[in-house]
């Protein structure tokens, strides 16, 4: 499409696109109103015809085109508009350009859309009453406006309802008024479509709206479900894609909620054994009488409540992938049957006279300092030697923080409510940013879940929204009482139950018999919901547990 871009001061203010006919002159009626004294309300037209694009002269002076005035001119690529203070040059677009051979040679190209013609991604930032705000802009494009069904929703009372949209064409931004009251501006200049360079700032009302661009390492594609733009993290998804297609024992370490389960899902969907099952088995989330018949099944009557067979955990991942989670939460006795399991691959159910052939693979994770195990005894060397042929570390979200903000607006567009875009305003970004993290990706997750419940009405969610569960060094019952309130509210009996859990652990410093006391519930449901929750380090300080902290 042929375009004009305007200068002032020798430095390019905004580009608009032609259509059929635009009017450029001092009037707020026309589709570019420049702010210049020397210009009449109306100063010329361009308009489309059939031989090509033509400037007519409406101000009855003549409009400069190159070095005289014109009433009346065909447009050529490159022709230059004298305005006032302002220059506009004339620029045709690629398809008008094949059409025009005569000025093919002549013609200067416009730099290639980037990436195929598709518009680079940006971010919307938005700023409004001394807020500023961020918003991901749909491939598609956006509306901006004061109704509640724009895709960002402004509030100024001089915005129009419906007032503009940003939207892409040709590998390029554009900013389109909606037949706003106010106007839309660009520079200072109204405009009824232009292009928006980066830097640009349109005001709507008393809205300033700017495109940010997006640097492309933010996009990276995720790995088998896990984002990140960290270099530690490049390295822990290139030793998956290198191990994965081997039978190398692998083991994870890593805090809590760093990701350690999809880790183990990478390696297992980047194996041969893709195709079959993939068995989670927490072994910090079965009562330790359980474990044993959990992973290698147990035959009917093998014990009382054994009333029919079951196969274990390792026969169900026969030519797939076992996943022990906590490995290091094995009791001891049962070490020498896994490590039979991992070197002469068989099982034996509980009960059984004969060992059963099965080819899992296994993969471990832990959030402990296993080696610390192994000194202390409570882990078999010849075990840890076997199970840590690969050791994969998962660094903690604080020690790569680049990855809060993407993390972030990751969650947010899948938890958000559907058809609803809501963006973080640039305060709570730097909220979350600020936070240390002590139950990583999952603590944060949890974090934007939570945000959502108390983010009000608005699309927008403000700092005050971002609420951290954590209790370190509070230690007032007044703040821990608030936060039991504000938890409870508008909870599901899951989260309530979460709640009560992760508060007693506090409040037992971890001690998991203590808290199956106070909640008057069984010790193994306290296991089970830590495990299913995510719950380890409650209680017990950030990062690795501490060895000898287990009390019963
Ligand atoms: N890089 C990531 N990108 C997207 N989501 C992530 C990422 N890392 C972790 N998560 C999410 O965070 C949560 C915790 O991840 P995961 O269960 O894999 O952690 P973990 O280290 O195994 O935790 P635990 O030690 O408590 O079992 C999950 O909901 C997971 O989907």
């Amino acid at each position: 499409m042929a375009e004009l871009a305007f200068f002032r001061h020798g430095e390019e203010l905004l580009r608009v696109a032609l259509g059929e006919r635009i009017a450029i002159g001092r009037a707020p009626e026309c589709d570019v109103t420049l702010p210049d004294p020397a210009l009449s309300r109306v100063q010329a037209v361009v308009e489309r015809r059939a031989e090509g694009y033509h400037l007519v002269d409406r101000s009855g002076r003549g409009t400069r085109l190159g070095r005289g005035a014109v009433a009346e001119s065909p447009l050529e690529d490159g022709a230059e508009l004298h305005l006032g203070g302002w220059r506009a040059l004339f620029r045709l677009g690629p398809e008008e350009q094949a059409d025009d051979t005569r000025l093919a040679e002549a013609t200067v190209a416009r730099p290639p859309a980037p990436d195929g013609g598709r518009a680079p991604p940006v971010r919307l930032k938005v700023r409004e009453g001394g807020l500023e705000r961020s918003h991901s802009l749909p491939p598609g494009g956006a509306a901006v406006g004061k109704d509640a069904d724009n895709d960002v929703v402004l509030s100024c009372p001089f915005a129009s309802s419906r007032h503009l949209r940003i939207e892409p064409e040709g590998g390029r931004w554009w900013v389109r008024d909606l037949g706003s009251t106010n106007g839309t501006r660009l520079g200072g200049i109204a405009v009824s479509r232009a292009e928006l360079l980066p830097g640009a700032v349109v005001a709507a009302g008393d809205a300033e709206l700017w495109l940010e661009p997006v640097r492309e390492e933010r996009l990276a594609p995720a790995f088998e479900g896990m984002s990140s733009r960290d270099l530690a993290m490049a390295q822990v998804f290139d030793l998956v894609q290198r191990v994965a297609p081997t039978e190398a024992a692998v083991t994870i370490f890593g805090e809590t909620g760093t990701g350690k389960e999809l880790v183990a899902r990478a390696l297992h969907a980047r194996s041969g054994r893709a195709d079959a099952p993939f068995i989670p088995v927490n072994c910090s989330a079965i009562a330790e009488t359980l474990i044993e018949s959990e992973l290698f099944g147990h035959e009917k009557g093998a014990f009382s409540g054994a009333d029919r067979l079951r196969r274990g955990a390792f026969e169900e991942a026969d030519g797939g992938t076992i996943f022990l989670d906590e490995i290091g939460e094995l009791p001891l006795d049962l070490q020498p049957k896994l490590l039979r399991a991992l070197e002469l691959g068989e099982v034996k159910r509980v009960g059984a006279s004969r060992p059963i052939q099965v080819r899992a693979r296994i993969v471990a994770a832990t959030h402990r300092d296993l080696r610390a195990q192994v000194r202390a005894g409570r882990f078999r060397e010849d075990l840890y030697y076997r199970l840590c042929v690969v050791p994969v570390n998962v660094p903690p979200l604080r020690a790569r923080p680049r990855d809060v903000r993407p993390l972030a607006e990751e969650f947010l567009a899948r938890a958000a409510p559907r058809g609803l875009s809501l963006a973080w305003s640039e305060e709570a970004l730097e909220k979350l940013e600020a936070y240390d993290w002590p139950g990583n990706v999952r603590q944060l997750k949890n974090t934007v879940q939570r945000a959502l419940l108390f983010r009000g009405e608005g699309r927008v969610i403000p700092a005050s929204a971002v609420t951290f569960d954590d209790t370190r060094g509070e230690g007032s019952p007044e703040r821990g009482g608030a936060d039991e309130v504000l938890r409870v509210k508008g909870l599901t009996m899951e989260e309530i139950e979460r709640e009560a859990i992760r508060l007693s652990l506090r409040r037992n410093r971890g001690r998991r018999m203590a808290v199956a006391k106070e909640l008057a519930i069984a010790k193994s449901t306290v296991m089970k919901r830590i495990g299913q929750w995510g719950l380890h380090a409650e209680g017990r300080g950030a990062g690795v547990v501490a060895e000898g902290d287990d009390e019963e």
